[in-house]
C-alpha cells in the first residue's frame, strides 16, 4: 500500500473511532432518558456506526470520516489567541529593529558617542538574553499567560520610559526594560502557541509568530523613515509607539486563557478541559487530553521529578539530544549573519550606487519588507514541506547567497579605486587616513572616508579623509565636509563603501540571502524549539535555545566590525558561508521531521542516537 493511502486508512480509523467514542460520550451524558436532540453530530455518528455494522466496506468508512472531518473545524479562537500572542513577536521586532533610526536622530540631539550608541543597542539584546534564560524558570512556575502579561507589561513601561526621556542614562534604562520584555516574550510566546493549537496547525501558528518578528522589524523602517524628517523630538516617537500594540496585548491577554497543557501539569484539570475545548470547537478533546495526562504521568516516573529541571534534562539523553537541536538552531540562525546582513543592507545599497540618505532608508525598509513577505512563504510551506526540507533547502540558498555576496565584496575589493588626492590636513592632527593608497583601506577604518569625484563612471581625484565626529554623512574637514556644497559641486563622500562596478553582485547576494533565509532559517529554530521538548522540559529547553539565540546575535553583531577589520567585508561573509555550511550538516543529521506530529509523540524522535534520524 503507498504511504499516502495508508496514512488515509489510519485517519479514517482515527476518525472513526473519534466519532464513537464522541457518541458514546453524548449517549452518557445524554444518560438513560435517551434525548431525542442528539443534534446532526450524532445524526452522522449514528450513520458512520450503522455503515460500519452493515456494510462496513472501506469507501463507506472513509466517506464518513470525510463527512466527519468536515464538521471539524478549529475554532476562529486558536487564532485570536494566536494572533494576540504574536504581538509579543512583533514587539520584539519593532524594538529591535527601531533603533537604528532612532540613533541617528539621538546622536546629535544628545550629543551621544559611539559607546554610548554602542550601548543603546546592544544592551536590549544583553537584558533580553538575560531575561530569556530567567523566563524558563517563570514559565514553568506561574504559567505562559503571566509570562506573556509580564512581557507585555514591561514592553509598556519600556515604551513609556523612552519617549518621556530627557538624558542618556534614562534611554539605557528604558533599553533595558524593553530587553527584559523581549527576552521573556521570545521564548514564552513560540510555546504557548504551540501548546494551543492543534497538531495540524502549530507549525503554521508558530511560524506566525516569527512573520509578526519581520513584520515589526518592517514596521520599525517604516516608522524611521516618516520620523527621520522630524529631526527634533522625532526619536521619542520612533521609541514610543510600541506602547500601543504592548498594550493591546496586555489588555487582551487579561481576556484570554492559560495554556491546558501547562495547567494539566499543575493539576487543574477542570480548567484545562474547559479551555482544550474551547480551543477545539466540535472536535472530541478526549483522545488528547488522555494522551497529554497519560504523558506527564509517565514522563514523572520516567524521569522522576528531583532535581534542577536542566539537570534532568542533560541526564535523560532524548531531552539531552533535543537541547543539542534546538540550541543547535538558533546558533546556526544568528551564525548565518541575519542580523548583521539586515544592519548592513543600507550601505550594501549604498554601493550599488544609491547616494542619497533618506533614499538608503526608504531601501532598508524594502528590505525588511523582502524578509517579511518571505517569511508569510515560510507560513505557507511549512506544514506542506514539513520543518526539516524547509530548514535544509533555506540553508543551502543562504549559504549560496552569502558566497554570492562575499564575491560581491571580493571583486568590489579587487578593483578598489586608488588614493590619487592628499590633500593636507588643516588642523595639523595626526589622522590614520593619510596611510591608505586604495579606497578598501580606507572604508575599512572606521575613523575615514573616501572623497572622490566621477569622470563617467570612473572614480577621480580621490582623498582619503577623517570623517565628521557627528555624521557619517560629511568628511570632517576639505571639499567634503558641507554637504550642500560638495553635492553642487559633483563631488561624492564614501563612508564604510568603495564605489564598485560589481555592487550589483553584493544586491543580488543580499536579496537571494532575504528570499531563502526568510521562509526558513529565520523561523523554523523558533517553530523547531516550540515543539521538541515534552512539557516537563518545555520551558527550560526554550528559555535556554532562546538564551542561545540572543547570546549569539549579540555575539555576531558586535564582532562584525572587527571581524570585518580583520577578513575585510568578503571574508567576513565568506565566514558566515563557512558557519551555514557547518549548519547544514549538523541539522541534516540531528534534525527530524515534526510535522503533524503530537507534541507528546514528538520524545520518541529523540530516543535514537543523534545522527541517525530519518531523512
Ligand atoms: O527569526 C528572527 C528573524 O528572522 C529576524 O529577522 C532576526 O532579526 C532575528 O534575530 C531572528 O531570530
Amino acid at each position: 500500500m503507498s504511504r499516502k493511502a495508508s496514512d488515509n486508512v489510519e485517519y479514517t480509523l482515527r476518525s472513526l473511532s473519534n466519532l464513537m467514542g464522541e457518541k458514546r460520550r453524548r449517549q452518557q451524558a445524554e444518560g438513560a432518558a435517551g434525548s431525542a436532540a442528539a443534534g446532526e453530530r450524532s445524526l452522522i455518528a449514528a450513520e458512520s456506526c450503522s455503515s460500519l455494522n452493515s456494510a462496513a466496506s472501506g469507501a463507506e468508512l472513509e466517506r464518513a470520516a470525510r463527512r466527519q472531518f468536515q464538521q471539524d473545524e478549529t475554532p476562529g479562537f486558536v487564532y485570536v489567541v494566536s494572533v494576540f500572542s504574536a504581538l509579543g513577536g512583533f514587539l520584539f521586532g519593532y524594538d529591535t529593529g527601531v533603533v537604528s533610526g532612532a540613533l541617528l536622530l539621538l546622536k546629535r540631539e544628545l550629543n551621544l558617542d559611539a559607546l554610548w550608541q554602542e550601548l543603546l543597542v546592544s544592551s536590549t539584546v544583553g537584558a533580553a538574553a538575560l531575561s530569556a534564560l530567567a523566563g524558563g524558570v517563570l514559565n514553568g512556575l506561574c504559567g505562559r499567560r503571566p509570562c506573556i502579561l509580564l512581557a507585555s507589561g514591561l514592553f509598556t513601561a519600556g515604551a513609556g520610559v523612552l519617549a518621556a526621556a530627557r538624558d542618556k542614562e534614562t534611554l539605557l534604562g528604558g533599553r533595558v526594560v524593553v530587553g527584559l520584555g523581549i527576552g521573556v516574550a521570545s521564548m514564552t510566546v513560540p510555546v504557548y502557541i504551540a501548546e494551543v493549537a492543534p497538531p495540524h496547525l502549530r507549525g503554521r501558528l508558530v511560524t506566525i509568530n516569527t512573520l509578526f518578528i519581520t513584520g515589526g522589524q518592517f514596521f520599525a523602517s517604516v516608522v524611521d523613515g516618516i520620523f527621520s524628517y522630524l529631526a527634533k523630538d522625532g526619536w521619542r516617537y520612533m521609541l514610543g509607539l510600541s506602547a500601543v500594540p504592548a498594550v493591546i496585548q496586555f489588555f487582551g491577554f487579561l481576556f484570554l486563557p492559560e495554556s491546558p497543557r501547562w495547567l494539566i501539569q499543575k493539576g487543574q484539570t477542570q480548567r484545562a478541559r474547559r479551555i482544550l475545548s474551547q480551543m477545539r470547537g466540535n472536535q472530541a478533546i478526549d483522545e488528547e487530553y488522555d494522551s497529554i495526562k497519560n504523558n506527564i504521568e509517565e514522563e514523572e516516573k520516567e524521569v522522576g521529578a528531583a532535581g534542577p529541571v536542566i539537570c534532568r534534562m542533560l541526564t535523560y539523553p532524548p531531552t539531552r539530544r533535543a537541547l543539542i537541536v534546538g540550541c543547535g538552531l538558533q546558533m546556526f540562525q544568528q551564525l548565518s549573519g541575519i542580523n548583521t546582513v539586515m544592519y548592513y543592507s543600507a550601505t550594501i545599497l549604498q554601493m550599488s550606487g544609491v547616494q542619497d540618505d533618506r533614499l538608503a532608508i526608504w531601501l532598508a525598509a524594502l528590505t525588511a519588507f523582502i524578509n517579511f513577505i518571505f517569511t508569510l512563504v515560510g507560513v505557507w510551506l511549512v506544514e506542506r514541506m514539513g520543518r526539516r526540507k524547509l530548514t535544509l533547502g533555506s540553508l543551502t540558498g543562504t549559504a549560496v547567497a552569502l558566497i554570492i555576496l562575499a564575491s560581491g565584496f571580493l571583486l568590489s575589493a579587487q578593483v578598489s579605486p586608488r588614493v590619487t588626492l592628499n590633500p593636507p590636513d588643516p588642523s595639523h592632527q595626526n589622522s590614520t587616513c593619510t596611510k591608505y593608497s586604495y579606497c578598501n583601506g580606507c572604508m575599512l577604518d572606521p575613523d575615514c572616508g573616501l572623497c572622490y569625484k566621477l569622470n563617467k563612471s570612473s572614480v577621480v581625484e580621490s582623498s582619503c579623509i577623517p570623517v565628521d565626529k557627528d555624521s557619517t554623512m560629511k568628511a570632517a574637514w576639505g571639499r567634503c565636509s558641507n554637504e550642500t556644497v560638495f553635492k553642487k559641486e559633483d563631488l561624492f563622500w564614501a563612508y564604510n563603501f568603495c564605489p564598485t562596478p560589481y555592487s550589483w553582485t553584493a544586491l543580488l547576494g543580499l536579496i537571494l540571502y532575504l528570499i531563502f533565509f526568510a521562509p526558513g532559517m529565520g523561523p523554523m529554530p523558533w517553530t523547531v524549539n516550540s515543539e521538541i521538548y515534552p512539557l516537563w522540559a518545555r520551558s527550560t529547553g526554550n528559555a535556554c535555545s532562546s538564551g542561545v539565540n540572543w547570546v549569539f546575535n549579540v555575539l555576531v553583531s558586535l564582532t562584525f566590525l572587527h571581524t570585518a577589520e580583520y577578513l575585510t567585508y568578503y571574508g567576513a561573509f565568506f565566514l558566515y558561508a563557512g558557519f551555514a555550511g557547518l549548519g547544514l550538516v549538523f541539522i541534516y543529521g540531528c534534525l527530524p521531521e515534526t510535522k503533524g506530529k503530537k507534541l507528546e509523540e514528538i520524545e520518541s524522535l529523540f530516543e535514537n542516537r543523534l545522527c541517525t534520524c530519518e531523512i
